[in-house]
């Protein structure tokens, strides 16, 4: 399989076990924002720029609000797959509900999950009601906006280190323009606990790099799986994979290709998926809640120095979908 993007080409030899190594990922307080803004970006970029991963503790999400919303995502999926087929995600979109439809370049099997997308001016008919589930589409709205305030944040210390004005991403990620594309995803990982061995071989997400600028993904403490390889290590030979600790409250960050292209590959996007458990782990379902920051479908993506060509961010997400959910409709 080929395909027009760089990117594509590149995750589809990433398949493989790898091997693991311990490496830490950095948490990084976000206390204080304004006035310790320089600080902050300082320490941003020599995360992303080694590891690639961290972790922002004292973002300002309350962890009532971070609760909520994964009890709203349970209450989701546990709906009856008739009632969240109301709901779909259609061929070439991005928003909507799919069962075991994601296929990874990297893998070519179906990552064992099921999601839900909100792309906020994208939702017209897509929202469970009130009576199939109370209070969702508030309180998954609120936490969208949420994430996407810390996502402005962070990506704004980027924008001071790249030499762009400030406001740079958050112009190009602006929530009031209907061609906003930023995404709040909701991931339930099927549980194990009456999995027959074969069931084990495959993965509930496989290795990928983010189609974004930058990820915002919340975990819960004791459903783990995640694994990230920093991106500069990712052009050769085995890979070692680095498991990333779940913890409820904190958000774990990571760049992705956008970003990559923004940056004349300063900063690199980073390899991650998420493995099974193994038999002695816990079996139990796996929630997660990453938030995707995808500048908005008119926003050029331009490489400073002009190493990549200039494509629109509706292009460049349009080709990653296509990639990904090819097996949708058929
Ligand atoms: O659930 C996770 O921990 C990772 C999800 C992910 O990588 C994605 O949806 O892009
Ligand atoms: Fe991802």
């Amino acid at each position: 399989m080929s395909y027009a993007l760089k990117e594509l080409n590149r995750e589809t030899g990433f398949g493989g076990m790898g091997i693991t190594k311990d490496r830490e990922v950095p948490v990084i307080s976000l206390a204080n924002f304004e006035a310790r803004k320089a600080e902050i970006a300082d320490q941003l970029w020599k995360a992303s720029t080694e590891i690639g991963f961290f972790q922002l503790s004292d973002h300002g999400i309350p962890l009532e609000q971070i609760d909520e919303a994964f009890e709203m995502t349970a209450r989701f999926f546990a709906l009856p797959q008739e009632v969240k087929a109301k709901y779909p995600m259609a061929k070439g979109t991005n928003y909507g509900w799919e069962y075991k439809a994601q296929v990874r370049p990297s893998t070519g099997t179906a990552d064992n999950k099921e999601s839900f997308q909100i792309t906020v001016p994208k939702m017209a008919g897509l929202w469970p009601s009130g009576e199939e589930l109370p209070g969702f589409k508030a309180c998954m709205l609120a936490f969208e906006r949420a994430n996407w305030a810390v996502g402005m944040k962070v990506l704004s210390c980027f924008a001071d280190k790249l030499g762009f004005p400030a406001d740079f991403f958050t112009e190009a990620h602006d929530p009031t323009s209907p061609e906003y594309q930023s995404t709040q995803r909701m991931i339930h990982y099927l549980p194990m606990v009456d999995a027959k061995p074969e069931d084990f071989t495959g993965w509930r997400a496989g290795a990928h790099t983010d189609y974004d600028c930058l990820t915002l993904l919340h975990q819960r403490t004791g459903q783990g799986g995640l694994q990230l390889c920093p991106g500069k290590e990712a052009d050769g030979g085995e890979l070692a994979w680095t498991d990333v600790p779940p913890v409820t409250g904190l958000i774990t960050c990571n760049i992705g290709d956008m970003l990559s292209r923004w940056s004349d590959g300063k900063l690199q996007s980073n390899l991650h998926r998420v493995r099974m458990p193994r038999a002695d782990e816990y079996l139990g379902p796996r929630y997660s809640l990453p938030f995707f920051c995808q500048a908005n479908r008119d926003a050029l993506i331009q490489a400073p120095t002009g190493s990549e060509p200039p494509i629109t961010a509706k292009d460049f997400l349009d080709m990653r979908i296509a990639a990904n959910f090819a097996k949708i409709g058929m």
